[in-house]
């Protein structure tokens, strides 16, 4: 049983390793921004909501959000534990997410099922580091100006939540400026299932 959320800045790798984490612990990875691309895809109602904020950098408002992470993780297969990927980005999705962790421990505590290993990790990158990834990756939205304003959003928005995590002994900090296979054996040291 492991839940794993990823934090760390835009073009900081979690996506690249949430994905081998999924695979190594046989759980899945949840990325609120593929599910977001998948909605504007697909032109869902969400999705059509969604793309303005996206397209700029900016967060999609929780409104829109977290009922989409919930109903992923009351899925069959997030029942075992979770790699989320890109949530929580700001401190009300943090206490949110921090609330349904709480609520299944106390359902499966009743069940006297093993009890579930919460890791928060934050991948640490220098900025400049991230710019130049993310120009190469080419998404969408890797365009300078929007990467530039991710990274103002990221530093007023979602950095303050390691501080929420330190606060709670859940906050693992990973070296994420190494090669892609140092930094899953980083992760591999740092993460505790349970
Ligand atoms: N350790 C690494 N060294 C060099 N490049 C890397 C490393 N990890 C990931 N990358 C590359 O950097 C880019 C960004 O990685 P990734 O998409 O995993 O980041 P992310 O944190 O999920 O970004 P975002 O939040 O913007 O989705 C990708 O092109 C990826 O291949
Ligand atoms: N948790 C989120 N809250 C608000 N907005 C989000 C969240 N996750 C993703 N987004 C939006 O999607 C893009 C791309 O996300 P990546 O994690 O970088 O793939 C992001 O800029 C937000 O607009």
């Amino acid at each position: 049983m492991v839940q794993v959320i990823f934090l760390g800045p835009p073009g900081s790798g979690k996506g690249t390793q949430a994905a081998r984490v999924s695979e190594l612990f046989q759980v899945p990875h949840i990325s609120t921004g593929d599910i977001l691309r998948t909605h504007v895809a697909q032109q869902t109602d969400l999705g059509q909501k969604a793309k303005a904020f996206m397209d700029r950098g900016d967060l999609v408002p929780d409104g829109l959000i977290l009922d989409m992470v919930l109903d992923r993780l009351h899925q069959p297969d997030a029942q075992k534990g979770w790699i989320l990927d890109g949530f929580p980005r700001n401190v009300a999705q943090a206490t949110f997410i921090e609330q349904v962790v709480l609520q299944q421990k106390a359902e499966n505590a009743s069940e006297n099922a093993q009890d579930k290993s919460l890791n928060t990790i934050n991948l640490e990158v220098p900025d400049q580091v991230l710019i130049e990834r993310l120009l190469a990756r080419g998404r969408a939205d890797d365009c300078e100006q929007t990467i530039r304003h991710r990274l103002q959003v990221y530093h007023e928005q979602t950095e303050p939540l390691i501080q929420f995590y330190r606060d709670r002994n859940q906050l693992s900090i990973v070296n994420g400026n190494l090669s892609v296979d140092q930094v899953t054996a980083e992760l591999k040291k740092a993460i505790v299932a349970a």
